[in-house]
C-alpha cells in the first residue's frame, strides 16, 4: 500500500489473513500526486503562486457572473473599510476616556466616537452579510460554468479522443474534481481578498497609532499562523492516510450491496468474509480516527499555547511601553483590539492561501484539458453534407488507433452503391467495426478517402453528415430513457414511423410487454424504470436503427443477443428496408448464414480486405470466406446426421 510517508502515520491493517480475501495493493489514484504536492510544498512556494491561481480565479468568476463577482469583491472590500473606520473611532472613544476631567464629561466628549464606532460596526456587520449573500450566489455560477464548458468540449471532440489514453486521463482529472475545485478556489482566493483587506486595515491603524506596533502584530500572529497551518497540514496528512483504507472499504460496501453482485454473494455464501473483512477494516479506520482526534488536541494544545506566549509577550511589551510613557493607554487600549482583529485575519488567510494552493492544482487539470480538448475538435468544416449519394467509396483507407504501432486497416477499398446491401466479414478483431466507424464518418482515415459520390466527408460539417446515418451500435447503449425516446432519440417522433421501426426489429413485441407501453422509463433508478434483457434492448437498438430512416444504415453485429427467430425475422426486416427505402446497409456479422442475400461480401484479414464477391463467387474461390462458411455449416450439419444416424440405426 502506497501513501504519503510520515514516519507515525497510519498504515493498512494487514487484511485477508482470517478471511482468504487478500486484497492486493490499490493502484494510486491521481489525486495522491496532487495530495502529496500540497504536502510537500513550501510556503514560499505556495505565496509565489498566488497571483497567477487568483487571477485566473477572478477571471472565470468574471466569466462566470460579472455582476456578482464585482458585488461580492465591492462589498467585502467596503466592510474592509468600515473595520479600519471602527478601529480608529475605537481610539477616539478611548482617548476621551482616558482624558483629564470629571466622569460624565469623559463620556459625553466620547459619544460621537461611540456612535461611529457603532455605526461602522453594524455597517461593517451588514456589508459583510451583503458580501456572503453575493458570494454565495457567484459559487453556482462558477460551478455551473466550470462543469458546462467541460461537457461541451467532451461532447464536442472527436470520436478518436476517446481512443487516447492521454486525453482519457486529462478528461477524468478534469471531471473527477478539477471543474468542482474551481468553485472553492474562487471561494478561498476572495477570503484571501477579504482576510489581506482586514489584514490592511488592522496594519494601517496600528501604524498610524504607533509604528512599533505592527512589529508587534507580526509578533503575535507568525506563531499562531504558523501552529494553524502545521495543524491542518497533520490533519490533511491522517485523512490522505485513512484514503487507502476508506477506498478499501468502499469496494467491499460496493460487494456487499449491489445489485451485480447480491446473487453471487449468496450462492457462493460470500457473506461472513466479506462481513469480517469489513469489520477489520472498518476497525482499524476506527482507530486511526481515534488516534487522529488525540494527535490534533495535542497540536492545538500547542498552538494555543504558542499563540497565548506569543500574546502574554505582546502584552508585557506594551505595558513596558506604558510604564515607560512611551504610549498613552488609550492608544494601548486601541492597539490591543487591532493586534486581535489582525490576527484573526492572518489566520483565516493562511488557511486560505494553503487551501488555494491544493484547490488551484486541481483547478490547472481543469484548464489543461480545456486546452488540450481543442486539439481534438473536429476542423472546421469546408462544405455542407451531401444529402444523399448513388454510390459511396473508400479508396485505400488506412487507418491506425492512437498509441497503436499495426494499423487497425490498411489499404482497404471498397464502394456501396444506393439500395445496396454489403457484408463486412472476418474474425476477431480484422478491422470490420473500425472500418464501419469509418463509413460512419466517426474516424477520418489518416490515408485514402471516404466519399459520398464527389464528395469526400473529411471536408463536410460531421454533425450534419450524421444526421443522415443509422448505426446499430454492436456495443449500442442503454439509455435511461423512455422505450419511445431510446428509439426515436434526437428526431422528432413520429408515430407511423415508430410503428415501421418497431415491426421490422420487434421491439413491438417487447413494448407490448412494458406496464406504460411506449413511455415506459427503461432504467430501474426511476421509480416506475423496468430493465430489459439483452436481446430485448438490442431489438430496441435495431428499431433506432430504422427509425432514422437514413441513406446509409450500418448494422454491427445487429443480432448477437437475439434468439434464432428474432435473429431470422431482423436479417429478413433488413434487407426489406433496404428495398422498400433505397437505402444501402452495410453489415457486419459473423453469422455467415445472412449473409448470403447481400449484393457483395468484403472479407477482412488483419486490416486488409482479401476477397470480395457475392456469396457464391466467395464459396468458388476457397479462401477464408468459405473456410468459415464450411466450419459454420457443419456445425448445423452435425445436429441432423447424428439423428439420421440414430433413424436409421432404428
Ligand atoms: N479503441 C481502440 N483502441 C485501440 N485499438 C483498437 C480499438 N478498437 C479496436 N482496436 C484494435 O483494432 C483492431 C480491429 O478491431 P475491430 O474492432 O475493428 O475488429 P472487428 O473485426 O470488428 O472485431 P470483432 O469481430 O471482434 O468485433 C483490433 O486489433 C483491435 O484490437
Amino acid at each position: 500500500m502506497r501513501s504519503p510517508q510520515s514516519a507515525k502515520e497510519p498504515t493498512t491493517p494487514a487484511t485477508g489473513a482470517a478471511t482468504g480475501l487478500e486484497l492486493p495493493e490499490l493502484v494510486e489514484p491521481e489525486w495522491y500526486r496532487y495530495d502529496r504536492q500540497v504536502l510537500h510544498t513550501g510556503w514560499a512556494r505556495m505565496i509565489g503562486q498566488l497571483p497567477g491561481l487568483v487571477g485566473r480565479a477572478l477571471a472565470l468568476a468574471w466569466r462566470a457572473s460579472p455582476g456578482n463577482t464585482a458585488a461580492t469583491l465591492a462589498l467585502n472590500l467596503a466592510a474592509g473599510v468600515f473595520t479600519a473606520v471602527a478601529l480608529v473611532a475605537t481610539a477616539g472613544v478611548l482617548d476621551e476616556l482616558f482624558a483629564a476631567g470629571p466622569t460624565p464629561d469623559r463620556v459625553y466628549a466620547a459619544v460621537p466616537a461611540l456612535v461611529l464606532v457603532a455605526s461602522a460596526t453594524v455597517l461593517r456587520g451588514a456589508l459583510s452579510a451583503a458580501a456572503g449573500w453575493a458570494q454565495a450566489r457567484l459559487e453556482p455560477h462558477v460551478e455551473q460554468a466550470a462543469e458546462t464548458r467541460l461537457m461541451e468540449l467532451a461532447t464536442a471532440v472527436q470520436v478518436l479522443a476517446f481512443d487516447d489514453n492521454d486525453f482519457h486521463d486529462r478528461l477524468f482529472r478534469a471531471s473527477v474534481r478539477g471543474a468542482s475545485e474551481t468553485k472553492r478556489l474562487v471561494t478561498f482566493t476572495v477570503d484571501i481578498l477579504t482576510g489581506a483587506i482586514g489584514i490592511c486595515a488592522a496594519a494601517g491603524v496600528l501604524g498610524v497609532l504607533h509604528p512599533v506596533l505592527l512589529p508587534l502584530l507580526v509578533l503575535t500572529v507568525v506563531p499562531e499562523g504558523w501552529a494553524a497551518a502545521h495543524a491542518a497540514r497533520m490533519r490533511y496528512t491522517w485523512l490522505m492516510a485513512i484514503t487507502d483504507v476508506r477506498r478499501r472499504r468502499a469496494m467491499l460496501d460496493d460487494l456487499m450491496t449491489s445489485r451485480n453482485t447480491c446473487a453471487e454473494v449468496r450462492s457462493y455464501t460470500m457473506r461472513e468474509p466479506l462481513l469480517s473483512e469489513f469489520a477489520a477494516i472498518a476497525g482499524h479506520e476506527r482507530d486511526v480516527q481515534l488516534d487522529l482526534a488525540r494527535r490534533q488536541a495535542l497540536v492545538r494544545l500547542f498552538g494555543d499555547g504558542a499563540s497565548g506566549a506569543a500574546t502574554a509577550l505582546t502584552y508585557l511589551v506594551l505595558g513596558l511601553l506604558l510604564v515607560n510613557g512611551v504610549m498613552p493607554l488609550a492608544v494601548a487600549g486601541t492597539a490591543v483590539l487591532a493586534i486581535r482583529t489582525g490576527r484573526s485575519e492572518l489566520a483565516v488567510t493562511l488557511r486560505a492561501v494553503n487551501s488555494t494552493y491544493e484547490s488551484g492544482l486541481y483547478f490547472r487539470d481543469y484548464l489543461d484539458f480545456c486546452e488540450h480538448a481543442q486539439r481534438w475538435l473536429p476542423p472546421p468544416p469546408r462544405r455542407p453534407a451531401p444529402a444523399g449519394f448513388d454510390r459511396i467509396t473508400v479508396d485505400d483507407a488506412t487507418f491506425t488507433y492512437p498509441g497503436k504501432d499495426r494499423p487497425a486497416l490498411a489499404g482497404v477499398s471498397l464502394h456501396l452503391d444506393r439500395g445496396e446491401t454489403i457484408a463486412l466479414v472476418g474474425e476477431n478483431g480484422s478491422g470490420k467495426t473500425t472500418l464501419s466507424k469509418l463509413l460512419a464518418g466517426l474516424y477520418q482515415p489518416e490515408r485514402g478517402r471516404v466519399r459520398w459520390d464527389g464528395t469526400d466527408l473529411a471536408e463536410v460539417d460531421t454533425h450534419e453528415l450524421r444526421r443522415r446515418i443509422a448505426v446499430v451500435a454492436q456495443d449500442h447503449t442503454h439509455w435511461p430513457l423512455s422505450a419511445r425516446r431510446n428509439v426515436t432519440m434526437s428526431s422528432p417522433d413520429d408515430e407511423r414511423r415508430l410503428g415501421d421501426a418497431a415491426r421490422l426489429s420487434g421491439a413491438d413485441e417487447v413494448v407490448a410487454e412494458l406496464a406504460y407501453g411506449w413511455d415506459t422509463l427503461l432504467d430501474r433508478r426511476f421509480a416506475a424504470g423496468q430493465e430489459l434483457s439483452g436481446g430485448q434492448w438490442q431489438r430496441l437498438a435495431a428499431a433506432r436503427g430504422f427509425y432514422r430512416d437514413a441513406p446509409l444504415l450500418i448494422c454491427d453485429e445487429p443480432t448477437a443477443a437475439l434468439d434464432a427467430r428474432a435473429e431470422h425475422r431482423l436479417f429478413a426486416s433488413i434487407h426489406e428496408h433496404a428495398r422498400r427505402t433505397g437505402s444501402a446497409v452495410v453489415l457486419i456479422t459473423h453469422r455467415l448464414a445472412s449473409v448470403r442475400m447481400a449484393d457483395r461480401i468484403y472479407v477482412l484479414d488483419r486490416g486488409r480486405v482479401v476477397a470480395h464477391g457475392t456469396h457464391e463467387q466467395l464459396m468458388a474461390a476457397g479462401g477464408l470466406y468459405a473456410e468459415l462458411y464450411a466450419l459454420q455449416a457443419s456445425a448445423y450439419r452435425s445436429v441432423p446426421d447424428t439423428q439420421d444416424d440414430g433413424l436409421r440405426s432404428a
